[in-house]
């Protein structure tokens, strides 16, 4: 449900998020040449972010770190599971995508750092892993992490992974998308999409930011397409919400080239870091639900 009931779990958690830690991985994940999905820096981003998930996670035999094949492509999907203890039939999904792109074609050495698009959404989820395990939280519902590949190409690994979960009739209860955290080109804070989102998770969503980060103020805007993974799940019939940077006109000018750098949304994460507040929220409040 719903039901907001988990604030003495939650607010001790997001006051050890730190935007310091995010902006490290942001700096770490975009030290390669590009994360295109046919490249092997693609492919090689891809096993780090395998590696560094699984060595957070090193200790917690509930929770499992595995990559999911393409068929059409070599760049993997990277999932962490945290198996929920009395209700891990109900699955809570928080996304951002692994792969970059530089418009002008993304060869081998081609550069494409991806710091905004969308090192930081792999950041954020990072820096929520951590802060769940170093408090040693373990939800009722399984939880999971995802890594999308090939988001800049047309949705292509969220769309096989959301189709397979829908396949396998799994039951995601919602999704969190988080894909460009930490440009602030806008008035607001943060900004829910509307479309091919799910209005009463965003409501949900909107309730979560006015009772955990009361400071922050809200906007609402719309893509008009399906602009990053939260369409795929939407388009499977499961609840997502898109929780975004800025309005849609005024979206970070860098992205799909050479200079979307981490010195270029600031140099500091300050902005990301609401949307790892927001995440972890989102994962601990539906998390914690039991049967
Ligand atoms: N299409 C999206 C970028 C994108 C998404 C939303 C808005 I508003 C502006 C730009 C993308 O490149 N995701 O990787
Ligand atoms: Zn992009
Ligand atoms: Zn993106």
């Amino acid at each position: 449900s719903y039901t907001i009931d988990n604030q003495s779990v939650v607010t001790p958690m997001l006051t050890q998020m730190q935007a310091t830690n995010i902006g490290q991985t942001i700096v770490d994940f975009s030290a390669f040449a590009n994360r295109y999905y046919t490249t092997n820096n693609g492919v090689n981003a891809s096993n780090w972010l395998k590696q560094k998930w699984t060595s957070i996670a090193s200790g917690r035999s509930d929770i499992t770190v595995e990559q999911f094949t393409h068929a059409g492509w070599a760049q993997k999907s990277v999932i962490l599971t945290i198996k929920g203890s009395d209700n891990s039939a109900e699955v809570v999904v928080l996304g951002a995508h692994l792969d970059s792109i530089n418009t002008k074609g993304t060869t081998e050495t081609t550069k494409a750092p991806g710091a905004d698009d969308d090192a930081s959404g792999i950041a954020s989820l990072t820096e929520i892993l951590r802060v769940m395990v170093a408090n040693n939280y373990k939800p009722r519902r399984t939880i999971k992490l995802m890594g999308y590949s090939a988001e800049e190409v047309g949705l292509r690994g969220s769309q096989d992974i959301a189709k397979s979960y829908k396949a396998a009739n799994t039951n995601v209860v919602g999704v969190m998308q988080l894909d460009m955290t930490n440009y602030k080109g806008s008035p607001q804070d943060i900004y829910l999409y509307t479309d091919y989102t799910n209005a009463a998770q965003n409501q949900f969503v909107a309730n979560l930011i006015t009772t955990y980060q009361p400071s922050l103020t809200i906007g609402y805007d719309k893509c008009g397409y399906g602009c990053s993974d939260h369409a795929s799940w939407n388009a499977q019939g499961y609840a997502a919400s898109m929780p975004f940077e800025t309005a849609f006109n005024q979206d970070n000018p860098y992205i799909h080239t050479e200079n979307d750098t981490f010195a270029n949304s600031g140099g500091q994460a300050n902005h990301s870091l609401k949307f790892a507040r927001l995440g972890l929220s989102f994962a601990v409040e539906l998390g914690s639900d039991g049967p």
